[in-house]
């Protein structure tokens, strides 16, 4: 017990001090009147509750007590108990707090007189037991991530992909109308002026961007031009890059498989030979190459080709094709096709439709028609609607996408045929007029032409190689 006051006296030489039986006698003048100690400290304002520090506030009166009959040894512990502690500037942790709680509960020591030992209980009294904090609930241990399907990277290989991701697109859309009208621009070293406007103007709406988005993008650039923003035109290129860019980020948003999802279900839709089946081969290609189990539902019962086009497709990788022939009810073939899915746990069911204008209302109807039908089995369902939409069409995607998302609600774009000699601005309308996002773009005839949709490859792609980009 004085250990544990020692412990706690003020580490001030003075603390040090032994008090002459004179001084004691004069600090403790009577036995029967309490008066204050001339020389007592006064109690601290305000201690912290809980606190160990709140032990003075009460050690004043003990220290303030008689001491009648105390001997020297018990008095000075007494008139050492009775010392101010000093304010602790934050609680001491329970492990510390643990033995003075015990401290207290203890008699006092062996000899001392009653009304020393109540003094010293009293001041060891205002060491409230501290409450112990009550551990928060613990919260669900994370999933444990399926490490089999990913992939690690260092920052030297992701530099080097995305060199060479870069280098193909751009191969692939150098021979677009735009990469051709601006490349053209740029490589005579134009001055910054009204005319380089006019032709970057002229250069946006000849590759489809739309004149809103024209519009915005060169009153942006002219503002910023008479702002003295650019010191010369390869600056305005690189604005104008920017401003591209900024344009697709939002929708460049690929495709997640959700793999609580089983069968996630893939429906495609568009018109008459934007690609719709050929982006289900590359995509089923992508699938198996990313070890999916996968299964595809021939549901372009329309076409006479469309069925052995697409089983010849899932021969090739290996993929089940559910098919019931031409003519047959495509909402059948896909309801059949989801039923077998379920069945065998496969992670992924892709549903091909025939290619119908937007404009038919009977033929866009039928969509509708297949959404519900598969909706029996999975309310949920499909997982992601994907609307083909062939590259080279111009303006005309607008109406389309508008049709179809009113008639099945897409989710999902697939932007094909930007190879060649596509005009490529769409991606750009389409991007600021319905923000809907563009998970691949087709960049070519072959399997792995199917490309997750990347904004600065894109742009890049399109903008003179001289930018350095
Ligand atoms: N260059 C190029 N050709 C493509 C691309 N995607 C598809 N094609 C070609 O476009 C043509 C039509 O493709 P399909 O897959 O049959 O089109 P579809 O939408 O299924 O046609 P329907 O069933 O009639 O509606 C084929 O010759 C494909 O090879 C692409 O990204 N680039």
């Amino acid at each position: 017990m004085v250990s544990f006051f020692r412990r706690k006296k003020p580490e001030t030489p003075t603390s040090e001090r032994r008090y002459s039986t004179e001084e004691l006698a004069a600090a403790f003048p009577s036995t029967s009147t309490p008066a204050p100690a001339a020389d007592a400290p006064a109690a601290p304002a305000r201690v912290d509750a809980g606190h160990v520090a709140d032990a003075p506030v009460r050690e004043a009166d003990a220290g303030q007590r008689p001491a009648a009959g105390l001997d020297e040894s018990a008095a000075q512990a007494l008139l050492e108990a009775s010392q101010p502690h000093p304010p602790m500037s934050a609680p001491l942790p329970p492990e510390v707090v643990a033995p003075i709680v015990d401290a207290r509960a203890a008699t006092a020591p062996a000899g001392l007189p009653i009304e020393a030992a109540e003094a010293v209980a009293r001041a060891a009294e205002p060491v409230a037991p501290t409450p112990q904090p009550t551990a928060p609930p613990r919260p669900a241990p994370p999933p444990i991530p399926d490490f089999s399907k990913l992939e690690f990277r260092t920052p030297e290989q992701i530099a080097a992909d995305t060199a060479a991701t870069k280098a193909v697109w751009r191969e692939r859309l150098g021979g677009s109308v735009f990469a051709r009208s601006l490349g053209g621009l740029f490589s005579r070293n134009p001055r910054l002026d009204d005319d380089l406007l006019d032709e970057i103007e002229t250069a946006l709406i000849t590759a489809d961007v739309g004149v809103s988005a024209t519009t915005d993008l060169v009153d942006s650039l002219r503002r910023r031009m008479k702002g003295r923003e650019f010191a010369d035109s390869r600056e305005l290129l690189l604005a104008l890059r920017s401003d591209l860019i900024g344009m697709l980020r939002p929708v460049a948003v690929p495709l997640q498989i959700d793999p609580a999802t089983r069968p996630f279900v893939l429906l495609t839709v568009g018109v008459n030979g934007v690609g719709k089946t050929t982006t289900i081969g590359k995509l089923a290609r992508r699938f198996k190459d990313e070890n999916r189990t996968l299964m595809l539902a021939a549901g372009d019962t329309f076409r006479a080709a469309a069925v052995a086009q697409l089983q010849a497709w899932g021969d090739r990788n290996g993929v089940p094709v559910i098919a019931q022939g031409q003519n047959a009810d495509a909402a059948s073939v896909a309801y059949d096709a989801l039923q077998a899915a379920k069945a065998r746990g496969t992670e992924v069911l892709i549903t091909d439709t025939a290619g119908r204008l937007h404009t038919q209302q009977g033929l866009m109807a039928e969509l509708g028609k297949i959404k519900r039908v598969i909706q029996k089995l999975d309310a949920d369902a499909p997982h992601e609607v994907l609307l083909v939409i062939d590259g080279t069409t111009g303006q005309n995607a607008l109406s389309q996408l508008r049709q179809f998302n009113a008639a099945v609600g897409v989710t999902g774009l697939v932007v094909t045929k930007l190879d060649g000699t596509a005009k490529g601005g769409v991606v750009f309308a389409l991007a600021r007029e319905f923000g809907i996002p563009i998970r691949f773009a087709g960049i070519g005839e072959r399997p792995e032409d199917l490309r997750v949709f990347d904004a600065e490859a894109f742009v890049d792609a399109l903008l003179p190689e001289a930018l350095g980009a």
